[in-house]
């Protein structure tokens, strides 16, 4: 069974994600079948740099058609929940970019759908599907570390000044766009919902977070420690601290490429190169996740393990809560879904 990806917009990621699926050695049964945007001559544009057959003029039209098995969303954040639901209505497996939705009300309806829809939907934490997650699980699990207390994790991206993170209307904040990944990698440790939230940030004149200060305590006084600023570069790394030992996730520490492990050993995880340009840092990582999209479908799974619904509805709520503490309230907060 060919899985046939359908790529939603011609933005940056869908640059990126295209780049890293085609530069791969091996993605198995699978093929780049089509892509749709607002405007078919960007389309036809994204279709010809990246040789793909099929080009529609809406992604309306690509939905619609029999030409996909799977819709990959590179939409604004705003756009994620409608575009995620139009494929999915239409009978589209969906990989959406992160974050999921725009709120938990969101992020709950969408998988309440493809669930009734019995439709795989995966929010694109491509973190989770890094070898080098694989084997800070690995390492974590081993108990080398002893009992794991604290991680700290720093996460600094000097984009305040680009639209669709300073703008509201444009689905900006820095918890939704670079956070998220900082709420992951605590979650990917600690594996359970924190007893409490504390955080505090800074917001632009858009009432867009562009820094936030976020604390999780989990039980049995654990803690995560979480620096996000999308004004200035920060050195993003994240630490996990045990009480026999630590490992460092060097930058960037959300698709990264080396640990450095309590031993002092740094373990290297190679991604695989090529002559691709990339809008983003160590985007050819990006093919993995399209690569357990398709494990998933092949097997029908509803979600992933790796990054399972139950997980994207949680990193919702903690972005909810992270908000409401610093002050950022969404016009669609308001609205029923
Ligand atoms: N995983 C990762 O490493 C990364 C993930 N992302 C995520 O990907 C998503 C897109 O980011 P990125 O690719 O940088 O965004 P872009 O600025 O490249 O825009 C993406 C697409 O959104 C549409 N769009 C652009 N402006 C508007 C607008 N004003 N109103 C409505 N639609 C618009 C266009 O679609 P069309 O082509 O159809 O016209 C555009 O191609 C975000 O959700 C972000 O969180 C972003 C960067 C890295
Ligand atoms: O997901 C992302 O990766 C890191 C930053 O580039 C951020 O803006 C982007 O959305």
């Amino acid at each position: 069974m060919t899985i046939r990806w359908g790529i939603v917009t011609s933005g940056k990621i869908s640059h990126d994600f295209v780049n890293a699926f085609n530069s791969f050695p091996d993605v198995g049964d699978q093929v780049i079948a089509a892509v749709a945007a607002r405007d078919k001559s960007r389309a036809e544009e994204f279709a010809k740099t990246h040789k793909i057959a099929k080009v529609f003029a809406s992604y309306d039209e690509m939905a619609m058609s029999s030409d996909i098995d799977v819709a990959y969303i590179g939409a604004l954040n705003p756009d994620h929940f409608k575009l995620s639901k139009l494929f999915l209505e239409c009978g589209k497996h969906v990989l959406c970019e992160k974050p999921l939705c725009m709120n938990y009300k969101e992020t709950e309806s969408l998988l309440s759908i493809a669930k009734s829809k019995n439709l795989f939907i995966m929010e694109a934490v491509w973190s989770r599907f890094a070898p080098s997650y694989m084997a800070l699980e690995k390492e974590i699990q081993s108990g080398k570390l002893g009992d794991v207390q604290f991680v700290e994790v720093n996460f600094g991206v000097p984009i305040a000044n680009v639209d669709r993170l300073r703008k509201k209307d444009l689905g900006g904040s820095a918890v939704l766009d670079i956070g998220i990944y900082t709420l992951q990698f605590a979650q990917f440790v600690f594996r359970e919902e924190p007893v409490k939230v504390t955080a505090f940030g800074e917001i632009n004149n858009d009432g867009v977070d562009v820094v936030d200060t976020i604390i999780l305590e989990y039980s049995g006084n654990r803690r995560a420690v979480l620096n996000v600023n999308a004004k200035i570069r920060l050195w993003n790394k994240a630490t996990v601290y045990g009480t026999k030992g630590r490992v460092t996730v060097e930058d960037p520490f959300h698709f990264p490429d080396t640990l450095i492990h309590n031993d002092g050993n740094v373990e290297k995880f190679s991604l695989h190169t090529s002559n691709q340009k990339y809008n983003f840092g160590n985007s050819a990582g990006l093919v993995y996740q399209a690569l357990e999209v398709a494990r998933c479908i092949k097997q029908g799974l509803n979600e992933s393990p790796r990054m399972s619904h139950k997980e994207s509805l949680l990193l919702a709520k903690l972005r909810d809560m992270v908000r409401k503490q610093v002050g950022v309230h969404f016009e669609v907060d308001d609205k029923e879904v």
